[in-house]
């Protein structure tokens, strides 16, 4: 028996139709009463053939033929019912669950990896379905049946009763028993499962990288061993399951062998009419019927339970950042946005050093902003910051004179982009990726949507791309956009960022996988968009930023210099020895 009160949210929309299953459940068992009494009358009519003859025993049989027939019909209902219980906890749970995922968004780190929470998500609301739409209704109908059969046999022999009650209560014994060794099993099976579900896709993706390094093999014994983690995890629990159907099978046994004994036993003292003999040993197989159909759904039960847990840490875990939605005091602008950071630092839990400290800058609206830096100074934590995948641990980040923690999240999304490192694009093709940033016709920019994906699929020459494929913008991207290479991949990023008429556009290190000629394209692309939105572009590259209005060197997680690029050229400090070093003409590019 698996019961948690952490069901209670999951169980409450759909309690009425729970109830419903049960009944059916219920009525059938009622039924199955009737064709007890039915075959008990046949028999008895059989015996007494003189006194009613043919007609006696067709009446029987009629009756015990209709009792057929409605429990059939019951439990025909029943699977129905709960069928449809189950699709519609699995539709109410995923969208909770993938509401989630959406609020704890790119700031989150998931603690079971990727694989774990996809496991949540999938087989985690599969297993909860099932709990809710066949083993919770059964495990009612296990009470409730038997408490009603024993009424029934209680009148008929009380003596078989007495016994059939014994054998019956040893079975939720034996179960609650389990239950205490099993609850923190089912945790612990559970997470087993996500980090074996999290490494099985982390050797999917990085699948050419295992093979590049020839670690196949090791890759495979620490698969190997994570498998046996997760079986030694199953077969625990498969051992304290099969101890109870053990328990089951020994009550149900005791008590239907009993159960028939002390019935003819009471048959031959003449205490017993020889038709109730039947009656009683049909009764008594019934009061376990419930518990042995119970045993089926183990499954449903077990992972239902672990799943349970699994689902609801999911729902109740935090989102970095709070969304203030309707109750945000402002609306977010329309237009690019002045960029502000007052004295912000940021510290990753757990780490040693901060991430950023006491950066301050202002951004003129419209202006593009490099930043540039040593690996791990901390520009793609900056970036993160702007797009609110978290916020400062102090310090404000300001879009013009706004808090940014003061504009709903959902507006803050729309009207800024991302083309970040390492470009994942969605299953479908070109156009589907473009026209999908583009939003639903009406919101999300300006001019109708089909002309704004056009119109950044010219102005990043996504169409010289397409002109090399087959199916043109229609050709499929492929898993993640593995069937375009990286600097293709970077342009669909670009016009899907383009094609999101974002005012704010932070490009993270956009160019790094691309050739000169993409490059000079980008260059060209950020140089027309200057103005028309606030653009922050992060790049080891320095030819690439050569347009950009101002100039932000981090150092550590601070400010090490901030100004227009010649000024600090001339100035000759970081900036200079950075440009020095690259030998790029950035006073000339301007
Ligand atoms: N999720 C994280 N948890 C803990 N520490 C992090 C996390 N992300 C980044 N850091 C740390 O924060 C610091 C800044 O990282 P960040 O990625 O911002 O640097 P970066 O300048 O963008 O580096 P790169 O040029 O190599 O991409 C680094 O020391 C990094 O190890």
């Amino acid at each position: 028996m698996y019961l948690n009160s952490g069901i209670r949210p999951f169980l409450l929309p759909v309690r009425g139709r729970v109830a419903a299953t049960t009944l059916s459940a219920v009525a059938a068992a009622a039924f199955s009463i009737g064709v007890a009494f039915g075959l008990a009358d046949v028999t008895g009519a059989l015996l007494r053939w003189e006194e009613g003859g043919a007609s006696a025993v067709a009446a029987a049989l009629a009756a015990t033929t209709a009792c057929a027939v409605g429990r059939g019909l019951c439990l025909w209902l029943r699977d129905q019912l709960a069928m449809s219980t189950a699709a519609r906890v699995k539709r109410a749970v995923r969208a909770r669950v993938m509401g989630r995922i959406y609020e704890l968004g790119p700031g989150h780190t998931w603690s079971g990896g990727r694989g774990g929470v996809q496991s949540t998500a999938v087989d985690g609301v599969e297993h909860l379905q099932g709990y809710i739409g066949f083993y919770l209704p059964q495990l009612l109908v296990s009470w409730i049946v038997p408490a009603g059969l024993l009424v029934v046999l209680t009148l008929v022999a009380p003596t078989v009763a007495v016994l059939v009650l014994v054998c019956v209560l040893l079975v939720p014994f034996a179960q609650r028993l389990w239950r205490l060794v099993l609850r923190d099993r089912a945790r612990d099976h559970w997470d087993r499962y996500e980090a074996f579900a999290d490494r099985i896709g982390d050797t999917v993706r990085g699948l050419p990288t295992l093979v590049a390094l020839g670690a196949q093999d090791r890759r495979r014994a620490h698969l190997a061993a994570s498998a046996e983690e997760l079986r030694e995890a199953t077969t625990a629990n498969m051992r304290a399951s099969l101890g109870v159907s053990a328990v089951m099978s020994a009550a149900m046994a005791v008590g239907t062998a009993g159960a028939t004994l002390t019935a003819a036993f009471e048959a031959a003292r003449g205490t017993l009419p020889l038709e109730s003999v039947l009656l009683v040993l049909f009764l008594s197989a019934e009061c376990f019927r419930p518990q042995q159909e119970l045993s089926g759904y183990w499954h449903e039960g077990f992972y239902g339970i672990a799943a349970i847990g699994a689902i609801t840490r999911l729902l109740d875990t935090p989102p970095p950042v709070r969304d203030r939605g309707p109750e945000a005091p402002e609306g977010v602008p329309d237009t690019a946005p002045a960029v502000t950071f007052e004295h912000v630092d940021l510290t990753f839990p757990g780490a040693a050093e901060p991430a950023l400290r006491d950066v301050s800058f202002t951004v003129p609206a419209g202006a593009t902003l490099a930043v540039v830096g040593a690996s791990g100074a901390g520009k793609t934590t900056l970036g993160r910051l702007l797009l609110r995948d978290m916020d400062p641990d102090s310090g404000r980040i300001l879009f013009d004179d706004r808090d940014l923690t003061d504009l709903p999240l959902t507006g803050l999304r729309r009207r800024t982009a991302r083309v970040a490192q390492d470009v994942v694009l969605l299953s479908g093709t070109i156009r589907e990726n473009i026209a999908f940033a583009a939003g639903p016709e009406g919101e999300g920019g300006t001019g109708p949507r089909r002309e704004r994906v056009a119109s950044a699929i010219a102005r990043a020459r996504v169409d010289d791309v397409a002109a090399h494929l087959d199916a043109g913008l229609d050709s499929p991207v492929g898993e993640g956009g593995r069937l375009l290479s990286g600097g293709q991949r970077q342009r669909v990023a670009l016009a899907r960022a383009l094609a999101a008429d974002a005012r704010l556009l932070l490009l993270d290190e956009a160019t790094s996988a691309l050739d000169a000629e993409n490059e000079a394209l980008i260059t060209e692309v950020l140089r027309a968009e200057r103005g028309t939105r606030t653009m922050v572009v992060i790049a080891h590259r320095l030819s690439t930023v050569a347009h950009a209005d101002l100039v932000l060197v981090l150092e550590h997680g601070r400010v090490a210099e901030f100004g227009p690029p010649a000024g600090l050229a001339a100035a000759g400090g970081r900036w200079a020895q950075l440009v020095a070093a690259q030998r790029v003409g950035i006073g000339d590019t301007r």
